[in-house]
């Protein structure tokens, strides 16, 4: 278990051209300031702020321990903040739960899917959510059936059947129908969990298509967490560097590399090593 320590940012947290272009672009739909995690002795997030603009793709980087789970469970409800303040479409918020996110529009894919994997496709997409005929306990299959399947079509997420067993479909193809759930359930924010992890380049190519198709013919916002600094270059817009509970760098994704972002993460690791000296 890390223990996080207060350290001076490595740079600029955002540069004055990035945040003019941010401050140009589209309405923002999420913002956190200053947020403050603590867990007893552990600050898991020491004054984080980040936002995010309408049909944006942000990918927050950084290493174990950095804090970047604890952020994402805090812009889904899923767990409050010590302090700091939410504002969802502009508006302060207190989330008071995932459903309560939901309603306003933040869905989030964690790494383990929960997708229920004996059941099928059109069934995990209406899981806790199914489709009834009127006045009756009974479930409309047919109904479901066929709007999971225009669901999958308009997002572009192409699995052998809407019947098939979840549990025989690729790793791919279970992401997408993870995230085809998330964006059935209206989602204009979408937070996804290492949403490439442990895929073939076939695979995520095909997560990659479909995050960039959502973005681009859906304007969803995306917040990715992600560990691999070239892939994250490649699909976001805007990258975040998460440091021992602290954002210590952000940009946009085509006025940074990934030699320069390596450098700043062992500046800052430095500079931490340093501040440890000091203390003892
Ligand atoms: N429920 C909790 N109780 C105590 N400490 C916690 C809890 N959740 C997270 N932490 C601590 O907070 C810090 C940040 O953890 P977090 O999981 O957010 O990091 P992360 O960047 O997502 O790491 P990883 O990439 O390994 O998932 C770590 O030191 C972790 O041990």
């Amino acid at each position: 278990m890390t223990t996080p320590i207060a350290t001076t940012p490595a740079a600029p947290v955002i540069p004055p051209a990035e945040r003019a272009r941010m401050e140009a672009a589209g309405p923002e739909m999420l913002r956190a300031e200053n947020i403050v995690k603590v867990f007893g002795p552990i600050t898991a997030l020491d004054g984080v702020s980040m936002s995010l603009r309408r049909g944006e793709v942000l990918g927050i980087l950084g290493d174990n321990g950095a804090g970047k789970s604890t952020l994402m469970k805090i812009l889904t409800g899923y767990q409050p903040p010590s302090s700091g303040r939410l504002f969802v479409e502009g508006v302060e918020t207190r989330l008071r739960s995932v459903d309560h996110a939901r309603t306003l529009g933040i869905e989030c894919v964690y790494q383990d899917l929960a997708l229920a994997n004996s059941l099928s496709v059109y069934h995990n997409i209406f899981l806790n959510r199914e489709i009834l005929y009127p006045g009756l306990h009974v479930l409309n299959n047919r109904a479901m059936r066929r709007e999971a399947a225009r669901c999958l079509e308009e997002i572009g997420v192409y699995v052998p059947s809407v019947e098939a067993e979840v549990g025989s479909l690729s790793g791919g193809q279970r992401q997408a129908i993870a995230i085809a759930r998330a964006v059935y359930g209206k989602a204009r924010i979408l937070l996804l969990d290492e949403p490439l992890a442990a895929m073939g380049a076939r695979e995520a190519a095909l997560i990659v298509e479909l995050i960039l198709r959502l973005k681009r013919e859906n304007a969803i916002s995306i917040v990715m967490i992600m560990h691999n600094y070239a892939q994250t270059l490649d699909i976001a817009d805007r990258i975040m560097l998460m440091q021992r509970g602290r954002v210590t760098y952000e940009n946009a994704a085509s006025a940074t590399s990934v030699p320069e972002l390596m450098a700043i993460v062992r500046r800052e690791y430095q500079h931490f090593q340093a501040h440890r000296q000091e203390s003892a």
